[in-house]
């Protein structure tokens, strides 16, 4: 990791109407990393990558990319940071070929359009329409275009989401690509899978403000309980004994079933404590918490 971060957000904060979307938000992003930002609709993610991006004026706090200011050194910035285009940006009868043309002619050292085209799938599409393409090839063609710049770091928002599960999967391939040829990767996204694969550190947003920045393992680690365990006992279980489990942070009973979060150590001692008792645990499932069980946690989800 280098000394300075591609990408510096301090206390950032953005009102539209009086009202704080962002509110003091911080942030690195390092050299080479996939950083992840989470949080519930309206959360203001968009708002932050878009100061990031220098489409919009911070009211106050402090924005850096590779050092720069993306307000007053914009046109320095748009060379180290790729972004990644709205559909509604594009010319519906633009061919694949035209397009990476036309974004090449931008940029004073653009990488060569022809092998990132093949990079990316899109040699057999040269000649299609952008409006002809499926939801995928779309996905494609704007990351091909947030990287014709050969940027230092590329945004991108809410990438895959309108694709089927293998369009999916594939970019995920894309970005992980991306990240090996040693760009950073700003990456906004709703979905807990794509960032708990995806991403070495993830803020998570919520109200404008960070509730969480760790590595998906750590936030999964500061969720509730990083183990769950749930059984249908053979005969009656008492709550003192439940209650009583080492790190326990959870007990839950339905239908029969009881069902405990906690850590390995709570799932040895509740094994001791059915075998002490010569309890048989019918239909015994282990499982970890995911990042959805944290993301839960660590936002409000009455809103
Ligand atoms: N130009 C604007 N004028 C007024 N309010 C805005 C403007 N842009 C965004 N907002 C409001 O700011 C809040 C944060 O929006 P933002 O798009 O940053 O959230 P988000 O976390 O990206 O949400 P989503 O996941 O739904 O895309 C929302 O309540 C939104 O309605």
């Amino acid at each position: 990791m280098s000394a300075t971060p591609v990408i510096e957000v301090t206390a950032l904060r953005k009102s539209y109407g009086g009202r704080a979307v962002v509110d003091g938000v911080s942030f690195a992003v390092e050299e080479g990393e996939i950083f992840g930002i989470l949080g519930p609709n309206g959360a203001g993610k968009t708002t932050t990558v878009e100061c990031v991006e220098g489409l919009r004026v911070p009211d106050a706090g402090r924005v850096r990319v590779t050092g720069l200011d993306p307000v007053a050194d914009h046109e320095q910035v748009a060379r180290v940071l790729g972004a990644q285009l709205q559909e509604s940006e594009l010319q519906a009868k633009l061919t694949v070929r035209e397009a990476l043309e036309l974004y090449a002619s931008f940029y004073p050292h653009p990488a060569d359009w022809q092998p990132l085209a093949e990079r990316l799938g899109l040699t057999g599409k040269l000649t299609t329409r952008f409006a002809k393409l499926s939801g995928g090839q779309k996905q494609r063609l704007f990351i091909a275009l947030a990287l014709i710049g050969n940027p230092r770091v590329v945004v991108l928002d809410e990438l895959t989401t309108g694709l089927d599960p293998r369009a999916r999967r594939d970019t995920w391939q894309l970005i992980e690509d991306v990240r090996a040829s040693g760009v950073a990767v700003l990456l906004v996204t709703h979905f807990m899978e794509e960032a708990q694969r995806l991403c070495d550190r993830i803020a998570v947003i919520d109200k404008g403000r960070v509730a969480a920045l760790d590595t998906p393992e750590g936030l999964i680690r500061r969720s509730a309980g990083s183990t769950v365990i749930s059984f249908t006992p053979s005969a009656p279980l008492d709550d003192g004994d439940l209650n009583g489990l080492p790190a326990l942070t959870s007990v839950a009973r339905k239908d029969g079933r009881i069902t405990l979060s906690g850590t390995d150590e709570t799932v040895n001692a509740v094994l001791t404590l059915l075998a002490r008792g010569h309890i048989t645990a019918h239909q015994l499932r282990v499982s970890d918490a995911t990042l959805d069980d944290a993301f839960l946690d660590l936002t409000e989800v009455t809103r």
